[in-house]
C-alpha cells in the first residue's frame, strides 16, 4: 500500500539528516506557513534555507502563495524551523506525504509546532481579516478514511491509535490570549473550529451551511492532516487560521472566493500574524 511508503522512516532520517549536515541550527520550534504568511521568513536572522527540491524524499509545492523553502534562522533570538510554503492533498500528494515536512522536523529535534492557514469564515461573527485561535478540527477526509496514518505504523513516530481529544494545547491556546491582550488585537481574535476539506474547489453554499450546522467555525484545505501527524510524534500544537474571506451562505449572490482575495488578506494582516508567532515562540522555547 502506498501509504506504508510515507512512513519509512530512513526516508525521513535521510531528509532531516540532509538539513542537519547543512544547518548549525537546532531548533525545537517549527512553523508551518499558511497562504500567503511565508514573509515571516524575512524576519529571521542567521537564515539558512533550502529548496524543497534539494531535500531527499521531500514533496514540493506547486501552489501560489507558497515558496517551497525549509527556512531556519533566529526569531528575536529563538531558533525556528519555518516550511516557508505547505503541500496540500488536492496538489495530487496522498495525505502521507503531505505531513512528510512534520515527520522531518521531528527528526531534526523539533518538539513544538505553530501551525497557519488561511479560511474561510462560516462563523457569522467573523470578519475578513480576524484570526481564530484553533481549539479543535474535524477532519472530514478522516471520515471517509483518507488520514495520514493509513497504513502500517512505526512506533518510532508514535502509537496505532493516537488520541486526537487534546490536540490543540490548552495551555499553548491560554498563552496566545495573553499574547493578543497584549497586542491590543483581542477584538479581532476568536477561539474555534476548523473544518477541513479535500479542495481545492471552494465550497458549494448547501456544503457551507452542513459545515456551520456540524459546529465548525472556519473552513480550509489543509492544517489537520499536520496536527495528526504532529500528535502522532508527540509534539505540542499551537495553530490558528486567518479568516480571508466570508463563506457565502445564501444562493442571492454572485460573490466567489479568490484564491487572489485569500493572499491579498494574509499580506494585509501578515505584520500581526508575524508578531503573534514570534511572540509564541518565545514563550514556546521556555516551555
Ligand atoms: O495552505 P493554506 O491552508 O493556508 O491555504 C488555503 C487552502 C488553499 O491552499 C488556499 C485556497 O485559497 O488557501
Ligand atoms: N476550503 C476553503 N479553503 C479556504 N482557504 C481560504 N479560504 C477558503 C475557503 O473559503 N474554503
Amino acid at each position: 500500500m502506498a501509504a506504508a511508503e510515507g512512513f519509512d522512516y530512513n526516508a525521513i532520517k535521510d531528509s532531516a539528516n540532509y538539513l542537519l549536515d547543512r544547518t548549525k541550527h537546532r531548533p525545537t520550534i517549527g512553523i508551518i506557513c499558511g497562504s500567503g504568511l511565508g514573509s515571516l521568513v524575512d524576519h529571521l536572522t542567521e537564515r539558512e534555507s533550502f529548496s524543497y527540491e534539494d531535500i531527499p524524499n521531500f514533496p514540493v509545492s506547486t501552489v501560489h502563495g507558497h515558496d517551497g523553502r525549509v527556512v531556519f534562522g533566529l526569531l528575536n533570538g529563538v531558533p525556528v524551523m519555518c516550511m516557508k510554503g505547505r503541500v496540500h492533498r488536492y496538489e495530487g500528494y496522498p495525505m502521507w506525504k503531505t505531513t512528510v515536512p512534520i515527520r522531518v522536523m521531528r527528526l531534526v529535534g523539533v518538539s513544538d509546532v505553530i501551525i497557519s492557514t488561511a479560511t474561510g469564515g462560516l462563523n457569522r461573527g467573523y470578519k475578513i481579516g480576524d484570526v481564530m485561535i484553533i481549539k479543535d478540527h474535524i477532519n472530514m477526509p478522516g471520515f471517509s478514511g483518507d488520514s495520514p496514518l493509513v497504513g502500517k505504523n512505526d512506533e518510532r513516530f508514535g502509537p496505532r491509535f493516537p488520541g486526537m481529544s487534546n490536540a490543540y494545547d490548552k495551555q499553548l491556546r491560554q498563552e496566545a490570549k495573553n499574547v493578543v491582550k497584549e497586542m491590543g488585537i483581542e477584538e479581532s481574535v476568536h477561539e474555534g473550529v476548523y473544518v477541513m476539506l479535500g479542495g481545492p474547489s471552494y465550497e458549494t453554499v448547501a456544503e457551507l451551511r452542513l459545515l456551520r450546522l456540524l459546529g465548525a467555525d472556519a473552513v480550509g484545505m489543509s492544517t489537520v492532516a499536520e496536527v495528526v501527524v504532529a500528535r502522532h510524534c508527540g509534539m505540542r500544537v499551537f495553530a490558528f487560521s486567518l479568516i480571508t474571506n466570508k463563506c457565502i451562505m445564501d444562493w442571492d449572490t454572485d460573490d466567489e472566493p479568490l484564491h487572489t482575495e485569500v493572499i491579498a488578506v494574509a499580506e494585509q494582516r501578515k505584520h500581526h500574524l508575524q508578531e503573534l508567532v514570534a511572540r509564541m515562540a518565545a514563550r514556546m522555547v521556555q516551555k
